[in-house]
């Protein structure tokens, strides 16, 4: 049985020519196979252009009751004052720059394999769509060292420890953001025993996407949700992630120097008992500026049962270990929801 989240995900393989990004530095206009149905794009700039998620202050007396209503509200927020050094974002994005700048061919020693769930390549979600992304991504969970040895034979141990540091950090952080939204759910100590223990599941993904020649008609991340219980972002001081909300359109997460982006994701949703959505998000590309993003994905422990925790309401979802889920959404992508559904 697979006990780590590389692992859970290894029983699920993707084919190669899902997983190599075409050479963006060699592009100079948008291939077909990039080339998205124009109105697809186009009304990523309509809509809910006017509105904006919250942004919540952690150090606020009040930050539990906003965090709870954000939510339910949204599926997302910023957070600032939220105890990380600013420093340790600018490294992680300059890292992120260094290993996306190198030549295709350096890159590519790091490809993700298909039953492989760390590397470099394009997005997981990929294979779903029928066009391909203007995105270049690089998975991590736990240590990079295999992945990192590969690009860089000699010279990978910067890398690692920032990259092991940051999830360290991440991590503790994810666990305060837990135990706030534990409380909100009402969710006993007894259910929440996982919380801090070393079986909690966590990743980084690094995003880079490039200038784009016909922004328009390319798209940088699909529309997906996560499979996490949430998710915190930081994103470059570029433009591009939009979050959708129903009867609104799609909503600009504008990037706010000092805070993260905290996104409800699909474990969240179904403990909560579709109290909280799991909020749909996209990324949408510029023509003149590269843009990056760091996500960190946090969750309970593979064999932990998502299951709805009060006693008087009726169960939204069946019962389904994070492992079963995490095969169901590989499989399934944006239906995996439906199919636990119990209604
Ligand atoms: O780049 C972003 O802002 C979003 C990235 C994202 O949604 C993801 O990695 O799942
Ligand atoms: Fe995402």
């Amino acid at each position: 049985m697979a006990s780590t989240l590389s692992e859970a995900y290894r029983d699920h393989p993707q084919f190669l020519h899902h997983i190599k990004p075409i050479d963006f530095s060699s592009v100079r206009s948008l291939p077909d196979s990039h080339a998205w149905p124009q109105n697809f794009v186009e009304e990523a700039n309509g809509g809910g252009s006017g509105s904006s998620i919250p942004v919540i202050d952690l150090m606020d007396p009040n930050a539990e009751e906003l965090i709870g209503f954000a939510c339910e509200e949204w599926g997302a927020f910023q957070l600032k004052n939220h105890g990380v050094s600013l420093s340790l974002f600018e490294e992680v994005e300059a890292e992120a720059k260094r290993l996306f700048a190198l030549p295709a061919k350096q890159k590519l020693k790091a490809l993700r394999s298909p039953n492989g769930a760390t590397g470099y390549g394009r997005a997981r979600i990929s294979p779903f769509f029928p066009k391909d992304m203007w995105h270049e991504g690089f998975t991590i969970m736990g240590s990079p060292f295999h992945d990192a040895k590969q690009i860089w034979p000699h010279d990978y141990a910067p890398f690692c420890e920032l990259m092991e540091n940051y999830q360290k950090q991440m991590k503790v952080l994810a666990e305060k953001l837990t135990g706030i939204i534990l409380r909100i759910l009402k969710i006993s100590e007894e259910e929440a025993k996982w919380v801090g223990s070393s079986g909690s599941t966590g990743a980084v993904q690094l995003n880079y996407y490039p200038q784009c020649p016909e922004p328009n008609r390319a798209m940088g991340l699909a529309p997906h949700t996560d499979t996490s219980l949430f998710t915190i972002l930081h994103q470059s001081q570029t433009e591009g992630l939009q979050i959708f909300k129903d009867q609104v359109g799609w909503v600009p997460v504008r990037p706010h120097p000092r805070a993260l982006v905290v996104n409800a994701g699909d474990l969240l949703h179904i403990i909560s008992n579709a109290r909280f959505p799991c909020v749909l998000h996209r990324v949408v590309v510029n023509r003149v500026q590269h843009r990056y993003s760091v996500a960190y994905f946090y969750g309970p422990p593979l064999d932990y049962v998502l299951s709805s925790p009060l006693a008087d309401e009726q169960a939204r979802f069946r019962g389904v270990t994070v492992k079963e889920y995490i095969g169901i959404k590989a499989k399934n992508l944006g239906k995996a929801i439906s199919l636990i559904s119990t209604n």
